[in-house]
């Protein structure tokens, strides 16, 4: 049989029309607010940042994220590279300190406008830290020392990292964030997913409530069988340690030689550093039958975009013997490498130039923040922290790619202080009577 075999390569996309609540968000910025944007997830909070960043002076304008992953996605780096104050855990006059070296505050000085993605994760005492060295370096009293702030996320998904028993500490909390933030949006339309039960569904979990209806609901998942053309359902995993267990387990149990793709990096003191933004490792083993997950949208009017599962079925003859892979959508592809740019503290740029594909038996949840998956296998009886299962679950497009095993109302958690935080935003909202029309 002929194969329907093309080469991908990414391609221009026609740009797709912001909504009405997205557009005002990008008006607001365009006045200059200090703008924090929220929605559910898949209401298009990484897609609308990525268009803002568009519009914005690139040598005024820092993109930033939370986690390493999340940076790349909007081809920024972490917000900790940017600041250049370490942890930020020492007292604010060794932050000033190490953000005073050239470099640091260099970059400090140049920026106006300083976008911060995924900012649930970013701890509150750290937020404030940077709030005041903003302040010190670039020697203006103004909030932010007179920054611009665009961050979005959503605080009902997963909060900041935390050692041990200590108490999480939110951005939205500090005094810092009453200072600065000078208009709260809220986006309202879901876009990862079309059906409305299951966007309810979602929507409950994400208030941390499961009434009986949802319980049966992602019960009933449990017997669905998912897998399609040999392409399996990818295992999200609570705890990271499993997700390398189970993705080598399952590759040294198929038959046939391993293939290794090396990464090329234009500088290897950073390939560590790297790994921990990249979506791909410096070093690839594939082998033919391999479950693997794109990490890049290659032509999303084909439904090659980043997050689409597919299976190994060969490596192309002539040329590097690049991977071929069959993809759920129905198409095959050659894959080839992709250069990613990545940005480090004191503005220093590294690239890393590989094949756009990870393993996919499995993958932590944490990792799956910010995605869209075709498939998906969810075990939530080790469920940690609260938002994790809602991340998990809205991960999934629709609820026949969704299988969730052992699945209790006890798995459902949401934080209090951030479920009145957005009652307070709903109130303030009402009481203004505005609607994202006014902004
Ligand atoms: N205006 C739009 N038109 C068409 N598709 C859109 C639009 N906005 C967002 N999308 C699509 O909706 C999906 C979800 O968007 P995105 O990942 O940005 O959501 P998110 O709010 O950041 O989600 P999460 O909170 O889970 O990270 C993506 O596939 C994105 O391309």
């Amino acid at each position: 049989m002929a194969r329907k075999l093309v080469t991908a390569v990414p391609r221009s996309v026609i740009p797709v029309k912001l909504s009405k609540e997205q557009s005002s968000v990008l008006e607001a910025v365009s006045k200059g607010r200090s703008v924090f944007f929220t929605g559910s997830a898949g209401t298009g909070k990484s897609f609308l940042m990525k268009r803002i960043i568009g519009t914005l002076p690139p040598q005024h304008t820092f993109a930033t994220a939370s986690t390493g992953v999340a940076a790349c996605h909007i081809g920024g780096t972490t917000l900790h590279a940017f600041a250049g104050i370490g942890s930020g855990r020492g007292t604010l006059e060794h932050c000033v300190q190490l953000a005073s070296r050239a470099q640091v505050a260099q970059q400090w000085r140049k920026c106006k406008h300083l976008v911060i993605d995924e900012i649930s994760m970013v701890d509150g005492e750290f937020f404030e830290k940077l709030e005041a060295v903003a302040r010190v370096i670039r020697r203006n009293d103004q909030p932010f020392g007179g920054i611009q702030l665009i961050m979005c996320g959503d605080f009902l998904q997963l909060p900041p990292v935390t050692k041990g028993k200590e108490k999480v500490n939110f951005c939205f909390q500090t005094q810092a964030w009453k200072k600065c933030i000078q208009m709260n949006i809220e986006l309202t339309e879901v876009r990862r997913q079309s059906d409305k039960s299951f966007i309810d569904v979602l929507q409950q979990i994400r208030l941390g409530r499961c009434p009986d209806y949802v319980y049966t609901t992602l019960r009933a998942t449990a017997k669905q069988n998912i897998q399609r053309d040999g392409i399996l359902a990818t295992r999200l995993c609570t705890h990271k340690e499993d997700v390398n267990q189970i993705n080598e387990h399952h590759l040294q149990k198929l038959n046939g030689e391993f293939k290794l793709f090396t990464s090329t990096d234009s500088d290897s003191v950073y390939t560590q550093q790297i790994n921990g933004m990249c979506p791909v490792p410096d070093k690839l083993n594939l082998k033919v039958g391999a479950q693997v997950m794109l990490t890049k949208n290659l032509d999303v009017q084909k439904g090659l975009v980043n997050g689409a599962r597919g299976i190994v079925i060969g490596y192309q003859k002539d040329n590097d013997g690049y991977p071929i892979v069959k993809f759920r959508c129905g198409m095959e592809e050659e894959i080839k490498p992709i250069r990613w740019s990545f940005k480090f503290s004191g503005g220093n740029i590294s690239t890393r130039k590989q094949i756009p594909l990870k393993l996919a038996w499995a993958i932590s949840i944490h990792k799956s923040q910010g995605m869209t998956l075709d498939c998906v296998e969810i075990s939530l009886s080790r469920v940690f922290e609260c938002g994790q299962s809602y991340v998990a679950l809205s991960r999934a497009k629709c609820l026949e790619g969704l299988r969730v095993l052992d699945f209790e109302k006890s798995c459902v958690k949401a934080n209090l202080e951030v479920l009145r935080f957005y009652h307070k935003l709903d109130l303030h909202k009402r009481m203004m009577q505005t609607s994202i029309g006014d902004y």
